[in-house]
């Protein structure tokens, strides 16, 4: 069992990571709630919801909700059933949610507990790879038409614990997806760890002593950052790393068409690229894109509007007077926020698109 303790500006919390977790969940639970409300997708429904339930039900009272699997359940509509859902429920303010899931519910599910009557306790159950980053840190939130995450909330769980067990089940996608924020980690930290991913293949020769190693050290980079800056006010933004333009593409090729993962793989080579030119350096790009290649990310793109992603990434939550903000990297380790002029920027990423387009 790996345990640490991530504290934040109203309370601490643990992160918990071990096998069969989810059979243990009354150890975890340091108050007598009245009531328990799971939350999960109709793909993790039918394999752990019963284990977490059974966990809990001799000693509390606990419903749940099952909502559809996808990024396009990160949505107002959504939202507002499960908060019918729970008020029907007699959920009161000493009531816990539990998110059981990858970040889609985390992110959905944490927003309803942070804004559910002002704000009641959740824990995060993550489920997939991406969502070592997605349960650390509180970050919760749904998605507008115009834009990923625009609604939401800085709002800790109480706990999170991360049954790793239930990784055994995730499709290849999502190993591909989750192991973008890992690269993303590895490359913002200091010292970088992209060496000890570059050799890493997505396919069944993964072994679990390598994902184990690689979570834990992703946990720990989000971690020590969130620590510091738990709403974003400055060094919060290198975990954002090609995330301007992957929430841009995400959003503008209609949510779920892509992975987050994916997505932000593409905008973490844009951002490479964009840091070559603007500091005159040389980063690893053709080792990051051949590990791209080798584990068959999608290095292609349908033509895209520039205009249209030029306006999403103005809709960034790192936007300020209108001035585009992209994490760049000094060198890797050595992550930097830079405003953008718009006409370099559109330039650049018209030149991008056009070699993702073709390639
Ligand atoms: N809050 C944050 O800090 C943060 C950080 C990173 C990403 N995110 C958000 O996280 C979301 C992406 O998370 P995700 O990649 O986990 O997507 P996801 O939650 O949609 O899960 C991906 C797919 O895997 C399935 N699944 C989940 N666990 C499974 C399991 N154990 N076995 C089999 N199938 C399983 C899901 O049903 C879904 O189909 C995005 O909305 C992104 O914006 C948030
Ligand atoms: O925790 C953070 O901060 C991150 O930026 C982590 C990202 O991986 C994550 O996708 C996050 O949800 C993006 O945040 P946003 O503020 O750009 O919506
Ligand atoms: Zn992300």
């Amino acid at each position: 069992m790996e345990q640490l303790t991530i504290k934040t500006s109203t309370h601490d919390y643990p992160v918990v990571i071990d096998q069969g977790l989810r059979f243990k969940l009354k150890s975890f639970l340091n108050k007598d709630y009245p009531s328990i409300y799971i939350i999960t997708d109709s793909n993790v429904a039918p394999l752990y919801l019963d284990d977490v339930y059974n966990a809990l039900k001799a000693n509390y009272h606990v419903s749940y909700s099952i909502v559809p699997a996808g990024e396009e359940s990160k949505s107002s509509r959504v939202y507002f059933d499960l908060m019918t859902q729970l008020i029907e429920a007699g959920v009161d303010r000493d009531g816990l949610v539990i998110a059981l899931g990858g970040g889609m519910i985390g992110d959905l599910a944490g927003f309803v507990a942070a804004s559910y009557l002002r704000g009641i306790d959740y824990i995060q159950m993550p489920t997939t790879i991406l969502a070592h980053d997605s349960s650390v840190g509180g970050k919760v939130a749904i998605n507008h038409p115009l834009g990923k995450n625009l609604i939401g909330a800085f709002y800790p769980p109480v706990a999170v614990l991360y049954d790793v067990e239930t990784l055994q089940t995730i499709p290849f996608q999502e190993i591909r997806s989750g192991y973008a924020e890992i690269a993303k980690h590895s490359m913002i930290h200091t010292p970088p760890f992209w060496e000890q991913i570059k050799p890493v293949t997505l396919d069944e020769s993964l072994s679990d002593a390598t994902l184990i190693r690689d979570l834990i050290h992703g946990i720990n980079v989000k971690a020590a950052i969130v620590e510091r800056d738990e709403k974003e006010a400055n060094i919060r933004q290198f975990l954002n790393f090609g995330h301007t333009l992957g929430h841009a593409i995400e959003s503008e090729l209609g949510y779920g068409k892509m992975t987050h993962g994916e997505a932000v793989a593409i905008g973490m080579l844009f951002a490479m690229e964009l840091s070559e030119q603007y500091f005159s350096v040389t980063l690893p790009i053709e080792a990051f894109h051949n590990w791209l290649k080798r584990n068959d990310y999608p290095l292609t793109l349908p033509r895209l509007s520039v205009n249209q992603l030029m306006t999403r990434m103005k809709r960034d939550k790192k936007t300020k007077n209108q001035t585009i903000k992209m994490v760049l990297l000094k060198t890797l380790g050595e992550p930097v926020i830079i405003d953008m002029e718009d006409r370099s920027l559109r330039q650049q990423l018209e030149a991008f698109l056009e070699k993702m387009v073709i390639r």
